[in-house]
């Protein structure tokens, strides 16, 4: 191994890691929007079907990759951890501006 090599390889995780944020970002975006049509609609937090759907979803897509499965979904999951909890905070906000 040569330092221009590892500096090269480097180079490219950190552009790797710039579009995994910047997608990261854009789906936040998107869930935030959902989150307010939930919310206005007193629609729950939650959506265990649409889970199930998208942990299949994983599942295979984990698989066609050539990834660990159970890594993807631990991914996934505080991922979608986190936009339940965006997503409560939004209908408790409703909420109370209904109060
Ligand atoms: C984004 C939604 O809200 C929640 C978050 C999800 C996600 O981050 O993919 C999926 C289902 C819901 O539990 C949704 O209902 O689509």
């Amino acid at each position: 191994m040569t330092q221009p090599e590892l500096l090269a390889l480097r180079d490219q995780i950190d552009e790797i890691d710039e579009r995994l944020v910047g997608l990261l970002a854009g789906r936040f975006d998107v869930t935030e929007a959902i989150g307010r049509l939930k919310a206005e609609a007193g629609a729950k937090p939650v959506d265990p079907s649409r889970e199930r759907e998208q942990g299949r979803r994983y599942e295979a897509l984990a698989q066609s990759h050539g990834l660990d499965p159970a890594l993807v979904q631990q991914v996934f999951r505080t991922i979608i951890d986190e936009v339940v909890r965006r997503h409560a905070a939004l209908a408790a906000r409703a909420a109370s501006a209904q109060d």
